[in-house]
């Protein structure tokens, strides 16, 4: 069956996405949409002009709501970076509701039901709230939540024990933000726990996965390679019905918030929460960060 993703707010980040979904041939059509006039049909343009080199097609539409209706996947990163202050992706509240207050209706009004993907800033909130806004079940409305962080904490545990990055694995849970933490109780590098590597520095790690984002940011003032390569593996695995574990931020009805945590995703969006086991401290850190979601989803609430 003909796959379609659509990616709404073809920003640094939506473009990125868009030209990862078209240069992998990951969909058979493209639904490219911003409100900046103009500006999705000359992206969409230049990105018509890579496919005479490339042996897969896909079919470009930019701004029309209603091809949205039967797509699998909506990729939401909309939004305005230039007013996140450093260290802070909360400061993006105000920009972020006001873009899912505009597309929200929008997005109903095309019958769209297939999985919502939310990257917009700040993650976790913005899952909540479009839970709020949509009439779709909560399994369908995820955000990438800490799954970049778990890239990152990968990709510098690979550098101290020396393997490739695939031979990592393990999650960062929590807010996609200051409140994240690596759970340690989960890594394992070519299937040994991490505890078994004594040289590594576990503290620097974390905080090289928790502030990894801002070192690029103040360079180049935005990301877009790793957040669009996570953004395009988590739409794949909702198109191809894959049954794949990422830390997504998802509903936890225990503490009644969207907050990233392991989740398998397939067709639906969310098909289960596989049980972490995690030790006691790490317990606590999750629950402190869905506290601090919670306090950050009642300042967007005051908004209104
Ligand atoms: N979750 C993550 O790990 C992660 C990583 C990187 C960036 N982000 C977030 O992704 C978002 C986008 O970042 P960016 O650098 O691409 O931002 P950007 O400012 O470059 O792009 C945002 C785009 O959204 C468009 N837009 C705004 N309101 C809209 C609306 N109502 N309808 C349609 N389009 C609209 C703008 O015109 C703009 O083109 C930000 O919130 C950023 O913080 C998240």
């Amino acid at each position: 069956m003909a796959r379609t993703i659509g990616v709404i707010g073809i920003g640094h980040v939506g473009v990125t996405t868009s030209f990862n979904i078209v240069t992998k041939g990951l969909a058979d059509t493209l639904v490219m949409i911003d409100s900046k006039e103009g500006w999705a049909e000359a992206e969409r343009a230049d990105l018509k002009d890579s496919l005479g080199g490339l042996s897969t097609y896909t079919k470009l539409i930019a701004n029309d709501y209603s091809a949205l209706r039967d797509a699998d996947v909506v990729i939401f990163s909309a939004g305005d970076i230039s007013v996140i202050k450093d260290g802070d992706r909360n400061s993006e509240i105000k920009t972020t509701k006001a873009a899912i207050d505009d597309v929200a209706p929008k997005l109903a009004a095309s019958g769209f039901h297939g999985v919502l993907i939310d990257v917009s800033n700040p993650c976790d909130v913005a899952v909540s709230y479009w839970q709020e806004k949509l009439d779709l079940g909560r399994n369908q409305i995820i955000g990438t939540g800490t799954a970049l962080d778990t890239y990152r904490m990968r990709r510098a545990v690979a550098e101290a024990v020396r393997v490739n990055v695939a031979d990592v694995r393990g999650y960062n849970m929590g807010e996609h933000g200051a409140d994240q933490f690596t759970a340690w109780s989960s890594v394992r590098v070519n299937n040994k726990p991490i505890k078994d590597f004594p040289n590594v520095k576990l503290d620097e790690i974390s905080e090289a996965a928790r502030l990894g984002g801002w070192q690029i940011f103040r360079a180049k003032h935005y990301t877009s390679f790793g957040i669009a390569t996570i953004a395009c593996e988590i739409a794949l695995a909702v198109c191809n019905d894959a049954h794949r574990i990422f830390p997504c931020s998802a509903y936890d009805p225990e503490f009644d918030i969207a907050i990233g945590h392991p989740t398998t995703i397939g067709r639906t969006g969310v098909i289960d929460n596989p049980p972490m086991g995690l030790s006691g401290d790490e317990v606590d850190a999750y629950a402190h960060a869905a506290e601090t979601i919670k306090a950050n989803l009642a300042k967007l609430h005051a908004l209104s």
